[in-house]
């Protein structure tokens, strides 16, 4: 009930934006409450989730909501991302891990998850991304830092590599791209240990970590050996990637790592002469998957040659075009993800036992 865990009743600005906040977010008003307090006339609304850049627009609403109350407040939005539960134990500095993952290779599983991390960054969190794609490591290319390598003075600390205000750790600046490939599954999965836990991470909301493509053996120990907090699954429409995503939802389900929903990536193709959109390879597959599983389509990004020529240039679509309609599909996404985390993943107990502070000079957003 509204409210109902409150003894004393909340004043009549803070219920007018409780009232906009929960019609915005589709969420109960009891679950929206807690982001708001008030402070000498003016309400600070702290928001669990990366949403930064429809801040102007949430802020005008609200503005008109309270005006047609007949009431005035000041209006302060901040983000702090909270720590989901995982399994084991957290890793130093990350509050989460989200594995973008697939259960066929070629699918956009790289590309997708390099732009959700610059699309996330853009939405206001501190983020890093890990490729731990071992057999095709591709986030060196897509950041155009292939021939960097990371930095140690103890020997058993990594630095992570920085590129357009992204940290990143990856197999591929470390072992030659034809070693890792040979790799059996217990030294693949161990390097994406040494990989996470090695590397000094900077303060980070959200580590995304690029999944080597498939559902067999591997995958299942590196999902089970990372305290994983959730997994985002990209597939796209044709039939046989749609069966395969099937199989990594599952996967996921059987580690007890939840699913926060679907991406369909190479969902139509947008003639840029006339705008039409043809749906090349099937239509509502993902839509459909997503319905079966109870899960959520997080975004249906389109096939686009811009989406293919900055991956490959070493400056990913959100960092070369970031105003451009195909980088505000990807900050839907990101902010779609983030969004489900906060909303549906248990809040961890240890929440900030394991933030030590920043081990390099390093913080993309320090003043947030
Ligand atoms: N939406 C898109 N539009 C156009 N090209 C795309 C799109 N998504 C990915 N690509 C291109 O498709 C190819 C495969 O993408 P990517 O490497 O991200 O796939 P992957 O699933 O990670 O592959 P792998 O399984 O080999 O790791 C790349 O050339 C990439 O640039």
């Amino acid at each position: 009930m509204f409210f109902s865990r409150k003894s004393s009743k909340p004043s009549a600005v803070i219920q007018c934006v409780v009232d906009y906040l929960s019609s915005y977010c589709v969420l109960e008003k009891d679950d929206v409450l807690p982001w708001c307090s008030e402070d000498n006339g003016s309400v600070i609304i702290t928001f669990p989730f990366a949403n930064q850049t429809q801040w102007p627009f949430i802020k005008a609403g609200m503005q008109d909501a309270l005006a047609h109350k007949k009431l005035n407040a000041g209006l302060t939005l901040k983000t702090k991302i909270q720590a989901g539960q995982t399994a084991k134990p957290a890793v130093t500095n990350i509050r989460n891990i989200i594995a973008v993952a697939s259960g066929k290779g070629g699918v956009g599983k790289s590309t997708t998850s390099v732009n959700l991390a610059f699309a996330l960054m853009q939405e206001g969190a501190r983020v890093g991304i890990l490729d731990a794609d071992i057999y095709g490591p591709s986030v060196p290319i897509m950041l155009g830092n292939i021939s960097e390598r990371p930095q140690t003075a103890d020997n058993k600390h990594m630095q992570p590599l920085s590129a357009h205000g992204m940290v990143a750790n990856s197999i591929g600046y470390i072992v030659p791209a034809e070693d890792a490939a040979i790799w059996r599954g217990p030294m693949a999965s161990k390097a994406l240990s040494q990989l996470i836990n090695e590397t000094l991470w900077p303060v980070l909301d959200y580590l995304i970590v690029d999944m080597p493509p498939g559902t067999g053996d591997v995958q299942l120990t590196m999902a089970q050996q990372v305290p994983l907090t959730a997994a985002v699954v990209v597939t796209t429409p044709q039939d046989l990637a749609i069966a395969d995503a099937q199989k990594g939802i599952a996967m996921f389900n059987k580690v007890n790592i939840p699913v926060l929903g679907l991406v369909e990536n190479m969902s139509f193709y947008q003639c840029a002469a006339c705008g039409h959109k043809e749906y090349i390879f099937a239509k509502d597959g993902g839509n459909l998957l997503a319905e079966r599983y109870g899960l959520p389509l997080l975004g249906a990004l389109p096939l686009d040659v811009r989406i293919r020529e900055h991956a490959g240039s070493g400056k990913p679509l959100l960092v070369s075009e970031p105003e451009s309609p195909l980088a505000e599909a990807y900050r839907d996404m990101a902010r779609a993800v983030s969004f489900e985390l906060a909303t549906t993943v248990p809040v961890a107990a240890a929440q900030g036992k394991n933030i030590k502070g920043d081990p390099i000079a390093f913080n993309p957003l320090d003043n947030n």
